[in-house]
């Protein structure tokens, strides 16, 4: 069994490597040119690494006909939303014409592989207080330009099913965290602030920006167990929640990880991390996954945020 992961060296492109191949799934996966691969380095000797640039047609086909995946996990996208209105179209390119190119493959190539869309719980935007936990059913109401390009993945991924019968599988997952987090998502972000101030390299000031936000945080090695079990279980053509189904403001986010830290810090908020507009809840429910895969989360909260502290304080050190 072959996998491909667009994106290996990503965040989340990195933990699936390593689970699918404790798995014994052959793993291969791609980055583009000038990535850095601080995350796969140790994964090096044991995966097969594809300069590809999704953007490109040619490129993605000739990367295809040297991969013939039997798994396709498409996780390669631009995921940070406040980029996505600095560069809306951009975003929309990066992740909807990437997405094209790889689809387009499968079908012209003749592949029977299962793909796994990375959909996000960005797409459902302004979700009113009665619809929460929200299902899969809930209208989307999209709020930044990366909902959008979210969306149109997702609805993508329906048309190809649809259309050519692709084994496409939708996965909208919320918010995930843990080791090698982005620096600029917020846990990522607290959490490095404050192993910066514990070691001296900046003052005693961690910056923040909207903390009554609320999300619903997975850790991210529960979410590479749920893409593996989603192209294992579920239906070609369904969509499903990951989520944890708990909701925590971000202000709890900054709390637990200060509980964890001895330093003494001064809270100030940034104008700048602020946005034009943010959702301001999200908690999903996962009851048509778990029903299908058997698939619950199982690393607390607590203690995705503190080994993502521990990470820091090892990157640091
Ligand atoms: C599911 C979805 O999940 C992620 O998108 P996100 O929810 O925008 O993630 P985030 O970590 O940037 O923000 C979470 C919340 O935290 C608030 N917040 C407060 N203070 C800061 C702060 O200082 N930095 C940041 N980044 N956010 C802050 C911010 O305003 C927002 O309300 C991506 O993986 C995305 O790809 C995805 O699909």
């Amino acid at each position: 069994m072959k996998a491909l992961i667009t994106g290996i060296n990503g965040f989340v492109g990195s933990h699936l490597a390593e689970h699918l191949l404790e798995q014994q799934i052959e793993v291969a996966g791609t980055i583009r040119n000038h990535s850095t691969l601080q995350h796969i380095r140790h994964l090096l000797p044991d995966i097969h690494l594809y300069e590809c640039e999704l953007r490109d047609p040619q490129a993605v086909e000739q990367m295809m006909i040297e991969v013939r995946p039997d798994l396709i996990y498409h996780l390669a996208a631009q995921s940070f939303v406040p980029v996505s209105w600095d560069s809306p179209a951009e975003t929309m390119i990066n992740n909807i014409l990437g997405q094209i190119h790889l689809l387009e493959a499968v079908r012209k190539l003749g592949l029977s592989s299962k793909v796994l869309i990375a959909c996000s719980s960005e797409e459902y935007g302004q979700v009113e207080e009665d619809e929460v936990p929200v299902k899969e059913t809930n209208p989307l109401r999209p709020i930044s330009p990366y909902a959008v390009s979210k969306i149109a993945q997702n609805y993508l991924g329906y048309q190809y099913y649809k259309t050519f019968g692709q084994h496409i599988i939708r996965t909208r997952t919320f918010n995930h965290t843990g080791p090698r987090r982005g620096e600029q998502f917020v846990t990522s972000n607290f959490a490095k602030q404050i192993v910066e101030i514990e070691m001296g390299l900046k003052p005693p000031v961690l910056y923040v920006g909207n903390l009554d936000a609320q999300r619903d945080f997975t850790d991210v090695r529960d979410v590479v167990r749920a893409y593996r079990m989603a192209l294992q279980y579920c239906e070609a053509g369904e969509i499903y929640n990951i989520a944890s189904g708990q909701c925590h403001e971000i202000r709890e986010v900054l709390q637990t990880l200060l509980g964890y830290s001895t330093a003494t810090i001064t809270i100030e908020e940034d104008k700048s991390r602020l946005r034009p507009s943010d959702v301001k809840v999200l908690v999903g429910d996962y009851s048509k996954f778990h029903k299908q895969t058997g698939w619950k989360p199982e690393i607390s909260f607590e203690q995705s945020l503190e080994d993502l502290l521990r990470y820091w304080r090892t990157e640091l050190a």
